[in-house]
């Protein structure tokens, strides 16, 4: 091995990495990516689709099956035999495909939100998928990007990073570009180097990249750890709870009814075991885990397409409890498109189309504003780049005729204290007319507090409580307008040399330029859609007091009698305090990403479900400790999308508010799915019961069961898991995460439309077994059973009544019906099938009027029940 990179200088880490500082052409990059492969850590082993078959059938059900085989063969019926072992082969395939599609979605889910990097390649900066960064690379890192390679700095421009992942030191590191003459540096120690999985929190640095993949330090320890399992959901582990209680008390009853039938009945063992396999296969949801799943994995797609994208199959099922909505107000309520308003200097406000330059301090105010901002517009295509703060500066500016560029190349940028939300400041500094002089525009509150004097036409006067007093009152005036403003000040130095936080103090004074944000419209609605669901929506900005509430009282957050805090006003409380107000507070203004944690704790403490939105390198915290947390698909940094559970692609506001009602959408229809299956499942056990204890004949075989079970019920099930989200869902107050899904009134449904279906069945059982026939009473009892729980679907995609739902809103229910119906025929009708499914040769028509005739019954007395239950609700 060659010489470590931290040794080198950077044209020696060039050079041994056969790159330049423009950049690898593109052939290069083709080569060595066929060389070094993706930059991508390796998945550790995924599962053969072997594998994934293979363990279709470690389950209790299986061995139930096998045993019931094996009976089935002692009775010498061997077309059972074979059935059995069909179904569960099918069963082994259709749980496979599903399992794989599953993967690929949440896979293609995860690509949604991988992150970019940004390179330099034949000396042009482009932006790409982080898995295609190959060694040789220049990457270009600044604020809130994540290292997604090892790499060797080349340039630093006051580079910290973040490196925890790896060193589990959470203190930024500072970097460097110089060269280490030692040996065995150990890793927090390479300032001259980055290594993939850190997060750049300030600064910024070109990077030459010298290791990718699983040959970066990250990837050492990923080969080291067992890589991650697919975790469930707390919803798919108390499922998978439940199915483990069933199974044992499953066995117990297994056993009495075994009991009872050889000493009660004096049936033969063979016979007896024949009811008891019949029991537990009647029993045992077998759909039931892969449904869940299925229905998760459509719900996140949904979600994608409605501009959320969700990184975690867990976040569907939060957002559906979701009580509390903290948002940041610029861009995610408002438009982010500012467009300047009114003019305040030495005494007077201008607005509207009085707008003249007449005096020096307007003209240096405006230089300031032009200098002290990045954003550039292209004033014949309209276009602009930049923070929309200083895009509205920059247009303000062509209002006067005045062209930043111009003004820029008369007095280049000689240093610069870039912006950040906590200082709420940004400086830069000049040669204006041999006078070094840094330009700072930022918060009001931070500069006025900070300023000795105020410039007026008369030169520099002292800074009065009473002039500070008026500027005050005008920022007042603006901010209850719900406008933004940005103050201006000045100050000078002796010389020319690199800025520091040290600078910005003893300023002067020039003016305020205000701008309007207008609320996005569609939020809105979303702010009321939520109100009526019994959710929250918190303001949490970086802008001004006055500013926030007058933007969030058009946005109906703010109510009367509400109150808005400022960050600093938030430090003064203690956590006691706080609580006592929380639920008054709608409004957090001026506040610094730290604050976000407090808001979410104290939300938390009350047992809220938080969702809580973030756009930066320090908002990550937040979002990591809200139980939703939300990041911005289009301005957010790599490390808050990192850090969130859900990535808003038009950071919008009301994608959130979707996203719940979807969350919602998706509970609730998981849980009508599991009342379908298990509704039915307890109908087959309350049939068998009562005929072992009747010591009637065994009314269903195991593959009759087996075919309702895995065929005629999974299609209505997953149907119902598509049943699309209804306006009601936002009558409703959020689910309290704490309640069961399986809960009373759940258990009491599935319990009692268990009883109507089982009563149906055996009274067609009892109508064929009139003659005596076992055979033509269990093929009556089977088919009734089926069509009973076929139509019982439609009962099962909502609250409503099928009148008020309309059929048509869930065009797979229907679907799903007639595929049920076309299965049971061909299983009744077909020669071949009808041996092998045990169905009698010959029944008469009035036996199949009677099947369906009874098969209608539960849904028809269910159906009355939701209408008058309908009509209560209609009244109140
Ligand atoms: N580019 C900038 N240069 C100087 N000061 C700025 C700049 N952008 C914003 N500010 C000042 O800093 C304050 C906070 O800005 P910040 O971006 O943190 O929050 P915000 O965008 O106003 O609100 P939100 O947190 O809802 O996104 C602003 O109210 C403004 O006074
Ligand atoms: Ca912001």
């Amino acid at each position: 091995m060659s010489e470590a990179y931290y040794r080198k200088t950077p044209q020696q880490a060039l050079e041994a990495q056969q790159s330049a500082s423009t950049g690898l052409t593109d052939q290069e990059v083709a080569s060595r990516r066929q060389q070094f492969g993706p930059n991508k850590l390796s998945e550790g082993k995924k599962k053969s689709t072997l594998q994934v078959f293979a363990e279709q059938f470690k389950d209790l059900l299986v061995i139930i099956l096998i045993i019931a085989a094996v009976i089935s063969a002692l009775s010498e019926n061997v077309e059972s035999t074979i059935v059995i072992f069909a179904v569960l082969i099918l069963n082994a395939i259709l749980g496979t495909v599903q399992y794989l599609k599953a993967e690929k979605s949440l896979e293609s889910l995860k690509a949604m939100s991988s992150p970019t990097a940004k390179v330099l390649r034949g000396g042009a900066r482009v932006e790409i998928p982080s898995a295609d960064v190959v060694p040789g690379d220049i990457v270009l890192l600044e604020a809130g990007d994540m290292v997604v390679a090892d790499g060797r700095i080349l340039e630093n421009f006051s580079l910290k990073v973040n490196e925890s992942s790896l060193t589990g030191e959470s203190e930024g590191v500072d970097k460097t570009e110089e060269a280490i003459d030692a040996d065995q540096v150990a890793l927090g120690d390479q300032k001259n180097m980055v290594f993939s999985g850190s997060l750049v929190t300030y600064g910024r640095a070109t990077v030459l990249v010298t290791g990718t993949g699983m040959n970066t330090e990250l990837g050492k320890i990923a080969a080291l750890m067992n890589q991650t399992q697919q975790r469930k959901t707390p919803l798919q582990q108390s499922l998978d709870d439940f199915s483990a209680k069933l199974a044992i008390v499953i066995m117990a009853i297994c056993a009495l009814v075994f009991a009872l039938s050889i000493f009660r009945t004096g049936m033969g063992v063979l016979d007896s075991l024949m009811f008891a396999v019949a029991l537990a296969v009647a029993a045992i949801p077998e759909a039931l885990s892969s449904i869940v799943t299925i229905v998760l994995a459509m719900g996140t797609q949904k979600m994608a397409k409605q501009n959320a994208i969700i990184k975690d199959l867990k976040a569907v099922e939060s957002l559906g409890s979701v009580s509390v909505i903290c948002s940041d107000k610029t861009g995610t309520l408002t438009q982010n498109k500012m467009t300047p308003q009114k003019v305040y200097a030495d005494g007077s406000l201008l607005e509207g189309d009085d707008l003249e330059l007449v005096n020096d301090v307007q003209r240096l105010l405006l230089k300031a504003a032009l200098l002290a901002s990045d954003a550039t517009n292209n004033e014949e295509t309209g276009t602009s780049i930049g923070d929309p703060t200083e895009v509205a500066l920059v247009m303000l500016g062509e209002k006067f005729g005045v062209n930043e560029e111009s003004y820029r190349a008369q007095h280049p940028r000689l240093g610069e204290l870039a912006f950040d939300s906590d200082r709420k400041l940004m400086s830069t500094l000049h040669d204006i007319d041999g006078v070094p002089t840094v330009f700072t525009k930022g918060a009001i509150d931070v500069l006025l507090d900070r300023s000795k004097w105020l410039l007026t036409r008369e030169g520099k006067v002292e800074m009065t409580p009473q002039r500070k007093e008026e500027i005050a009152r005008v920022n007042m005036e603006l901010s209850m307008e719900g406008l933004r403003v940005l103050a201006f000040a000045y100050t000078e130095l002796e010389a020319v040399r690199p800025l520091t936080l040290e600078d910005e103090k003893d300023f002067t004074f020039i003016g305020l330029i205000s701008m309007i944000d207008p609320p996005r419209p569609e939020a809105v609605q979303a702010v009321a859609d939520a109100k009526r669901g019994g959710i929250r929506t918190i303001m949490i900005t970086g802008d001004h007091k006055v500013t926030a509430s007058a933007i969030a009282r058009q946005l109906g957050i703010f109510q009367d009698g509400d109150q808005a805090v400022s960050g600093l006003e938030l430090d003064q409380m203690s956590d006691a305090d706080l609580d006592v107000r929380l639920d008054k507070i709608s409004v957090y203004a001026r506040v610094s990403p730290e604050h976000k944690i407090r808001i979410v704790n104290a939300w938390q403490r009350k047992g809220k479900i938080v969702s809580m939105t973030g756009d930066g390198v320090n908002d990550a915290p937040a979002l990591k400790k809200a139980d939703i947390g939300v990041a911005m698909g289009i301005t957010g940094t790599e490390v808050s999308k990192d850090a969130a559970s859900m990535i808003l692609a038009d950071d919008n506001f009301a994608t959130i508010v979707k996203a719940v009602v979807n969350g919602r959408s998706v509970y609730a229809n998981i849980k009508n799915a599991i009342q379908f299956l298990l509704s039915g499942n307890t109908a087959g056990i309350f049939c068998v019961l009562y005929a072992s204890l009747m010591g009637l004949p065994v009314p269903f075989q195991p593959v009759h069961l087996l075919f309702i079970n895995l065929l005629t019920d999974s299609l209505p099930a997953i149907a119902i898991g598509m049943e699309p989200a209804r306006k009601g869902l936002l009558d409703q107050k959020p689910r309290d995460p704490k309640t069961p899904i399986l809960d009373r009134t759940l258990l009491g449904r599935i319990g009692g439309q268990g009883l109507l279906i089982a009563i149906v069945t055996m009274i067609a059982f009892y109508l064929g077994w009139q003659g005596g026939d076992a055979v033509l009473a269990s093929t009556m009892a089977f088919s009734t059973l089926t069509l009973a729980r076929l139509f019982h679907g439609f009962n099962c995609r909502g609250a409503e009544s099928i009148f008020r739902l309309k059929l048509s809103t869930n065009p797979a229910s229907i679907a799903a019906f007639f595929a049920g119906v076309v299965l049971l025929a061909l299983v009744l009708f077909v020669p071949g099938l009808k041996d092998l499914f045990l169905v009698s040769p010959v029944f008469t028509l009035a036996n199949l009027g009677e099947m369906v005739g009874l098969a209608l019954l539960p849904t028809v007395v269910i159906q009355i029940v939701k209408l008058i239950a309908g009509f209560g609700k209609a009244k109140d």
